[in-house]
């Protein structure tokens, strides 16, 4: 079943000086349980992409469904969970308190609240940790705290704006990794914007490369590396190919003006 669907998308920013074309004919189909991630330079429109998804964003043409709906549907029906880059936690709320804040939205009881945030926790390795406060975690637990927030109304989408771009290298490794036990076990549909080359290699079922002004799709490059990748898989040839063809596409669809 196709999750995403967007035909001829256009978005421009008007401004208070020009207008800024920020994503123009982007066609995109994502279907169920694939893992896909946006990349390019900075300004491409990655994040405005997502955002569109999300309805946080309204397209000035083509169109776009997200399961079957139009994107303030899929919203109200609480169809994705969104991570934004930071952590976006509250700091007077635990971080129990904090995932459980979609499901008081929702209406959820007092008992299946705490299964919810029990399991999710555990889901994203933080069992344990509910009570303490954000500032008492480090970044990257925080990140997983904001990941379970995403996941504890169990939506079939997961749309994640470089929700590692600000950890250090080896907590990234070890997110990447955790976040690929978790795309396998759930089966979620995942869209994901990185810088990262290598994090786009590993995570990926599908990379899509973007070029900047306008943001356009430059390339869409399949990355088969089935599902059983462990962090050392980045040294083979096959993950190397795939990188190179990302950064070749990267540097066609980059005008350096
Ligand atoms: N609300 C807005 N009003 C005007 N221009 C905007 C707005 N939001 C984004 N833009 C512009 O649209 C373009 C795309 O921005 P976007 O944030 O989607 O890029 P990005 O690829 O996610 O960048 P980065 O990798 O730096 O996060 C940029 O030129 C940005 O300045």
């Amino acid at each position: 079943m196709n999750v995403i669907e967007a035909r001829n998308l256009d978005l421009v920013f008007e401004t208070a000086d020009t207008p800024v074309h920020a994503l123009k004919g982007i066609d995109l189909t994502v279907n169920s349980g694939e893992f896909v991630s946006f990349i390019g330079p900075s300004g491409c429109g990655k994040t405005t992409l997502l955002r569109v998804i999300a309805d946080l964003e309204q397209p000035t043409g083509g169109s776009i469904s997200v399961n079957g709906m139009t994107p303030d549907q899929a919203r109200q029906a609480r169809a994705y969970g969104y991570v934004f880059q930071a952590a976006a936690l509250y700091p007077w709320r635990t971080i129990e308190k904090n995932v459980a804040l979609p499901l008081e939205i929702m209406g959820f009881d007092r008992a299946e609240r705490k299964r919810r945030i029990d399991a999710n926790l555990e889901l994203v390795g933080l069992a344990g940790f509910g009570r303490k406060y954000p500032w008492q975690l480090s970044g990257g637990m925080q990140q997983r705290a904001s990941i379970a927030r995403a996941l504890c109304f169990d939506p079939d989408l997961l749309l994640m704006d470089e929700p590692f771009g600000a950890l250090d290298e080896i907590v990234r490794d070890h997110l990447n990794e955790e976040l690929l036990k978790l795309w396998a076990k759930t089966q979620k549909t995942v869209v994901f914007v990185t810088h990262s080359i290598p994090e786009a290699v590993f995570l990926s079922t599908r990379i899509v490369v973007m070029s900047p002004r306008p943001g356009r799709i430059h390339e869409i490059i399949d990355c088969d590396l089935g599902p059983d990748r462990p962090l050392d898989i980045r040294d083979t040839p096959e993950f190397l190919a795939i990188a190179h063809r990302v950064r070749e596409g990267l540097r066609a669809g980059h005008g350096y003006d």
